[in-house]
């Protein structure tokens, strides 16, 4: 410890000598300009060493890309890994290095696999499962923390979601109040972690239950007794994410000690908007699998309120505002935890209907390969109708498919597919059938804080955001990046949509044909009616006919 504080005061000494040096010498006009025109930012995080945790999650990939991007003289980005789906955690950087999201980073940083160290970690484990000497190189050189790993689904049992979004938490708190270096810690959290309030401030809202007490009855708490109790302690939250997540920031707030601390607040996190391309996205979360869902034809029909706020935000902006968090919260060293809310609403407002037009209007230019029906969106707020849809425009087809699929002698499978969804969609109605408000003076008041260059390079001013352009490239991001189709198949896509159009009307037909014939087997009105219509296109025919003889 001796030789660390040891090196740590020779480094002090070294900085205030570079000072010095730098106030001693004139400026020339180059070195002056290039000041003006240099982000402040990047050359904040260069030499530095840097803890990710989720970095190889959505928002984590994006943040080391941007980092390794803009600093490329970082000293080391550290990631907490666990080994997932077969892969070794080296396995898993060496896929996230060789994708299409780093494909700019490596020309800007060739030796970026040199500085970047996968630590092989399970934040469900005690100390995470570090190793010792692992532990003892983080506790000694890391100076920011970005704290991104979470559960993010919202039907987690609570047990598991207070061990990532709450113990781990405060396991990292304490690992980062053991280190020296630690300039800033920065927590990601979610704007929705107060969901259950309408208008929401850059403020941490004390949930009922003490978080130390939740995380000491999930270590005795047996699970049936846990999912009793869920109801009671999430109260009118819609899910275990939201709460455990409020919990979460409480943590933060009770064990920041004398640590420079900020939390992030990022609405609903989509697609990049412009970088390092626009529309990259690599999961289902949020509105992406609706996207995909929408584009197969297998959702057409959904309770919504289309003039309800879709508060969504590129995670190119989120990760722009998180790295000027990480250095003003370094260099400014407020004096107590800031909270920024990232999110879109209050400044460049967009509505769930907007959106839903714009996703169709898309898929009519680009649609997604091997539909399984035509692409449509209704949005109705009525439970009923949204039952009656269900059942017509989602369950019946389904039941046909699979009636379809036996008799040519193949496993059912479109009913399960289509229960699945339905019950992942009602998950989502909370969220797109209200609207919150969320101040943000802290990201206005950062975004002025900024450098011209800065407010360039790190762009997280969502007003300059064109909702149209952004959706479209959203969707083609979807088909690209996470479907991987290919743009050569729009034209057989598009075939394909015409020959669904044609079995649909095919089908009505027959349906409408089948439907009267039993009803005026039945009913002597249809049959009434019947007779009047058909007399009535005989007339017609006959006076048409007559006239145009007569002409002759
Ligand atoms: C009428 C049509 C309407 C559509 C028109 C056009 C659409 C656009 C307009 C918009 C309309 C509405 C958009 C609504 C969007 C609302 C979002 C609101 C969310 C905001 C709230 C908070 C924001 C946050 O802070 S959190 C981040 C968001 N979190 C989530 O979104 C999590 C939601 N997800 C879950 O809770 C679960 O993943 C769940 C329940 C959806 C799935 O659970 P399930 O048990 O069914 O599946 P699994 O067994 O887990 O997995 C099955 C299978 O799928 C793979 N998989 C699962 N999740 C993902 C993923 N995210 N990415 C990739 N792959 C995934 C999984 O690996 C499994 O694969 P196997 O191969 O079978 O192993
Ligand atoms: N996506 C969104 O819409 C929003 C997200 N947020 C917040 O942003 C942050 C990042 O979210 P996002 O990137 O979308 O989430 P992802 O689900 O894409 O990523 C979660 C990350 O956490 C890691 N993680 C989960 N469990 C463990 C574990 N036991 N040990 C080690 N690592 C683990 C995952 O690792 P692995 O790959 O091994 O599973 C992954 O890297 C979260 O804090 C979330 O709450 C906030 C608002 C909206």
């Amino acid at each position: 410890m001796r030789a660390l504080l040891k090196g740590l005061g020779g480094e002090k000494i070294q900085v205030k000598q570079q000072l010095r040096l730098t106030y001693k010498e004139p400026l020339s006009e180059a070195i002056k300009d290039k000041r003006k025109t240099m982000s402040m930012i990047a050359s904040f995080y260069n030499g530095k060493s840097i803890l990710i945790t989720g970095a190889t999650g959505f928002m984590g990939k994006v943040l080391m890309e941007k980092l390794f991007r803009t600093s490329p003289d970082l000293k080391v980005i550290y990631i907490l890994v666990r080994p997932k789906a077969g892969q070794t955690t080296q396995q898993r950087v060496f896929q996230i290095l060789n994708s299409k999201l780093f494909e700019k980073v490596k020309e800007v940083c060739p030796n970026v696999h040199e500085k970047i160290r996968a630590v092989y970690a399970d934040l469900n484990q005690n100390d995470f499962a570090i190793s010792k000497e692992d532990m003892q190189e983080l506790l000694s050189c890391t100076n920011i923390v970005f704290h991104c790993a979470a559960t993010v689904r919202f039907d987690d049992h609570l047990r598991h979601a207070v061990q990532l979004n709450v113990t781990a938490t405060q396991q990292l708190l304490l690992m980062a109040s053991q280190m020296p270096k630690l300039e800033a810690f920065i927590h990601i959290s979610t704007a929705f972690s107060n969901c259950n309030l309408t208008h929401i401030d850059e403020v941490i809202y004390p949930c009922p239950v003490e978080p130390k007490q939740i995380i000491d009855s999930m270590e005795w708490l047996d699970d049936a007794i846990i999912d009793e109790i869920t109801p009671k302690l999430i109260g009118d939250r819609p899910n275990t994410y939201t709460y455990t997540k409020a919990l979460g920031e409480m943590v933060v707030q009770q064990e920041s000690g004398n640590m420079n601390i900020a939390i992030i607040r990022p609405s609903i996190v989509g697609a990049t908007w412009q970088e390092p391309f626009p529309g990259w996205v690599d999961n289902l979360n949020g509105p992406s699998g609706l996207i995909i869902a929408a584009g197969k034809g297998f959702l057409r029909s959904i309770r919504a309120t289309p003039m309800a706020v879709a508060d969504l935000i590129p995670v190119d902006t989120v990760v722009n505002l998180t790295l000027a968090v990480g250095w003003y919260t370094a260099v400014h060293r407020p004096k107590s935890t800031l909270i920024y809310h990232c999110t879109s609403g209050n400044l460049n407002p967009c509505n769930w209907g907007k959106m839903g037009f714009q996703v169709l209007a898309t898929f009519e230019k680009v649609p997604l390969e091997r539909a399984f029906r035509r692409p449509n969106a209704d949005f109705t707020t009525n439970t009923i109708t949204s039952q009656y849809w269900n059942a017509v425009s989602h369950r019946a087809p389904a039941i046909i498919y699979d009636f379809y699929l036996r008799l040519t002698g193949r496993k059912p499978r479109m009913t399960k597919v289509m229960n699945r969804l339905l019950r992942n969609v009602s998950m989502l109605e909370y969220f797109v059938n209200r609207s919150w408000e969320w101040s943000t003076h802290n990201t206005e008041m950062l975004m002025s804080e900024l450098s011209p260059e800065d407010q360039r390079v790190f762009n997280f001013d969502v007003r300059q955001l064109n909702w149209l352009e952004y959706i479209e490239n959203y969707v083609l991001g979807v088909k690209k990046y996470l479907l991987k189709e290919d743009m050569a198949g729009i034209p057989e896509a598009k075939q394909h949509l015409k020959r669904l159009r044609n079995i649909h009307y095919l089908f009505n037909t027959a349906l409408f044909l089948i439907a009267w014939r039993l009803l005026i087997a039945r009913s002597q009105m249809a049959r009434n009616v019947w007779f009047f219509i058909v007399s009535f296109c005989y007339k017609f025919l006959s006076y048409f006919r007559a006239s145009s003889t007569l002409k002759v």
